[in-house]
């Protein structure tokens, strides 16, 4: 698995971020096991809460085209910044749902890379399991 590769092609979709008050671009690139990648960026609002990150858009995008989480093979998440970037809390709950708990996650920047899963990001999640 060229994990770096997934990580430029999460920066070359941060391009197309709409980040007009941060001005932090985000990227994400979401591979499905049939080789097919599926994109997200971050966009912003006026209405600050109405943003929406970019791995959110990534993984609804999949779900959107039909895709489930034992159709995804890795997910990588990147921004220009030192420490890697990190999901927030918003995007934590949702990758926990809809992400197996051991798929690759790929955190990175333009320098290094790292390697984590939703089952680290989120320990003892709150699913529908517990519903
Ligand atoms: O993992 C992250 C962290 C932040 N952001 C976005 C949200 C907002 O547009 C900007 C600053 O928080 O970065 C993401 O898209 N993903
Ligand atoms: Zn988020």
């Amino acid at each position: 698995m060229d994990y770096q590769k997934l990580v430029d092609e999460a920066f070359e979709a941060s391009k197309n971020a709409y980040v007009p008050y941060s001005h932090f671009r985000v990227g994400a690139c979401l591979l499905l096991k049939n080789g097919q990648r599926i994109y997200g960026t971050n966009i912003e609002n006026a209405a600050y809460g109405s943003t929406m990150c970019a791995e959110r858009n990534a993984i609804f995008q999949a779900y959107c085209q039909g895709y489930r989480q034992d159709d995804i093979e890795a997910l990588a998440i990147v921004g220009d910044c030192t420490p890697l970037i990190s999901p927030c809390g918003a995007c934590r709950q949702v990758l926990a749902e809809l992400m197996n708990p051991l798929t690759p996650i790929i955190l990175g920047n333009k320098d290094y890379y790292e390697v984590t899963n939703m089952q680290t990001l989120l320990p003892r999640a709150f699913t529908g399991e517990s519903l």
